[in-house]
Order: C-alpha cells, then sequence, then structure tokens
C-alpha cells in the first residue's frame, strides 16, 4: 500500500555541499496510494540524532508533502527502540561557526514548517523522544507511542535551558502548569506517564499498531473541507511560529552565545563521555 518514496526526498542542496557533507538519505518518504498519507521515517542510525543534513532533509520532506498536498503526513523513525535522540550534540560540541549557525536557522526553519504544516501530522513515536525528539512529537497534532520509552524536554538535567518555542511548544501541548513541572525538573515521561499527562494520546502496541492508530486519526479529516480545517489549526498555533519567526536572529544568537561559552563546551565534553560510559 505505502510505496517507497514516491516522493524523492530532494539530496542536500548546494550550500551544504560546501561542508564536505556526504548527501545520505536520512529520510525516507512513502506514500498510500489510496489514502495519500505519507509516512516519513527518519533513518539516521543510531539515534535519529538531529544533524544540519537530517534536519534539512526532514524540512524538505515536509516541504514536498505542503506542495503536493499530501492528505496528512506520519513521522517515525527506523529504529527500534529510538524515535530521536535529539539534537545531534556533536553538532554542538566543538563547532564550526559557519554551519552551527545553519544548524540552528535549519532547526527553526524545520519547527515552523512542521509546526504550521496545513497537512494533519501525527507522531508514531517507536522509541524513545527526549528533548528535540520531544520538540518534533509536540509538534505534530497527535501523538502515539510504544510502551517502555521516555519522551521529554530533559534540558535542565542538562545544566541547558529549553529554547522559548520549545517551552511554548510544551505549553501547548499539555498546558501550563504541567509544562511548568515538566520544563523545570527535565522530566523524562514513561510512555504512561506522558498519556496521563496528555504529552501523548494513544499507546501502540507495536509501531504497525501506531500507523494503523495514525491512519484512523487522519481518516476523520475526509469529512472535514481542508481550508477551514487549515485555519483553525493556524489561529492556534500561527502566534508562536509568528514569534520566532519576528526573532530568528536574536534566537540565533542567544544559542551561539550559550554553545561558545567554554563551560558548556566542557558540559558537553562530560555529557557525550558519560553517554559513552553508558554503555561500558
Ligand atoms: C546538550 C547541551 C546543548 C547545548 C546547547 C545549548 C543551548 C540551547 C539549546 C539546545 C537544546 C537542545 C536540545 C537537545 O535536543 S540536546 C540533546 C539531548 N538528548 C539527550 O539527552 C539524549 C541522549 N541520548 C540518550 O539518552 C540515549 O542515547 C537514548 C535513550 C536516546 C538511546 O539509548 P541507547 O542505549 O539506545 O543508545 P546509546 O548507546 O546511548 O547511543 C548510541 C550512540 O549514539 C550517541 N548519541 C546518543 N544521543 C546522542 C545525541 N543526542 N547526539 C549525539 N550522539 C548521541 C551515543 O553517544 C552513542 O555513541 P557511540 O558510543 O556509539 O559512539
Amino acid at each position: 500500500m505505502y510505496s517507497r518514496t514516491m516522493l524523492k526526498v530532494r539530496t542536500l542542496s548546494n550550500n551544504l555541499k560546501m561542508y564536505g557533507s556526504t548527501s545520505s538519505n536520512f529520510v525516507n518518504v512513502s506514500v498510500n496510494d489510496k489514502s495519500g498519507v505519507a509516512i516519513v521515517t527518519m533513518q539516521r542510525e543510531p539515534v535519529n540524532s538531529l544533524n544540519l543534513e537530517l534536519i534539512t532533509q526532514l524540512k524538505t520532506a515536509l516541504s514536498d508533502l505542503e506542495r503536493n498536498k499530501c492528505r496528512g503526513m506520519i513521522l517515525t523513525s527506523a529504529s527500534k527502540s529510538v524515535f530521536s535522540a535529539g539534537l545531534d550534540i556533536m553538532e554542538m560540541y566543538k563547532p564550526n561557526q559557519e554551519r552551527v549557525r545553519n544548524f540552528w536557522l535549519s532547526l527553526q526553519d524545520l519547527w515552523m514548517t512542521l509546526y504550521g504544516c496545513s497537512y494533519p501530522s501525527v507522531a508514531a513515536i517507536n522509541g524513545h523522544s527526549p528533548a528535540g525528539g520531544c520538540l518534533l512529537s509536540m509538534s505534530c497534532e497527535y501523538r502515539i507511542m510504544l510502551p517502555n520509552f521516555t519522551i521529554g524536554l530533559n534540558e535542565t538535567k542538562l545544566g541547558i535551558i529549553a529554547p522559548s518555542w520549545f517551552v511554548a511548544t510544551m505549553k501547548n501541548t499539555i498546558g501550563f502548569r504541567k509544562a511548568e513541572m515538566a520544563l523545570t525538573l527535565g522530566f523524562l515521561f514513561t510512555t504512561e506517564e506522558a498519556l496521563k499527562v496528555g504529552l501523548i494520546d494513544e499507546v501502540a502496541s507495536s509501531k504497525e499498531d501506531a500507523i494503523a492508530k495514525a491512519d484512523k486519526f487522519i481518516g476523520q479529516f475526509a469529512k472535514i473541507p481542508p481550508q477551514p480545517r487549515t485555519i483553525s489549526k493556524l489561529m492556534l498555533r500561527s502566534k508562536d511560529i509568528e514569534t520566532l519567526r519576528k526573532t530568528k536572529e536574536q534566537d540565533l544568537q542567544a544559542f551561539l552565545q550559550v554553545v561558545n561559552d567554554p563551560k558548556t563546551q566542557k558540559g558537553l565534553e562530560l555529557y557525550l563521555e558519560s553517554l559513552k560510559q553508558r554503555k561500558a
């Protein structure tokens, strides 16, 4: 039913080639011929950490779906245990200044595209989804998660502050009080806890079940005229999108200041070591 790569994800644009990146394919898009619903699969092993290339390819895929008037989009992962580990820490550790700038601007762009897309969007969260992974999930309209994984904005636990648009997205998803608790604690919710707090909408028994549930959610919109649907969605979401659009440069400078702070660099080094040691 879902034909692979019917919508081709464009390879990296010229401005990325100058960083010597290879044009690996980190995103697969398949479209259900009958329903017109697309499955966008992140496939950057091992943990779908969001580097410049994955972010750019996701943004391109979502924009292509918009242009092709897709009927709905399901975001998921090729991994069996991780939806996305969030931002690729290697992009922020001892960064090349031009690349890290591009990295952040591309992340802003991806968020504005996903948060404001006109088609119904569902995250089929088939693995852990911390930090940036949680942001992607929350930016969709509906979330279905598999058991025994974790999700949340854990930035404060890492000694950093989630950007204001991450915070706004969480506040819009679970409400002020619960967002305040979750953000200040840097809390990672288990699947069950996430369901209870409203961070996810359903629990699925398998990835296939999650996709079936996502299809069902999107199917409800078949009877709703698309334009009123989109306008209603954007009435709720456009204020935060516009806020970031207007303050993109300020937000970038704040990020660059934090990343280039020697204390952050030391923290990143220790965090990377701790991630590696967990395995030993
Ligand atoms: C973090 C400081 C940022 C400073 C910037 C300042 C400011 C502003 C804002 C930034 C906002 C940031 C939001 C983010 O998204 S930061 C990223 C936060 N992510 C995490 O904390 C998740 C870390 N990862 C994990 O907890 C686990 O990997 C996970 C539960 C996802 C999966 O566990 P599993 O056991 O399956 O896999 P591992 O063995 O742990 O990992 C495999 C491999 O991948 C490497 N890795 C994991 N996560 C990341 C990552 N986010 N970036 C880069 N690399 C990552 C891990 O080190 C292993 O590598 P190797 O040992 O095989 O080489």
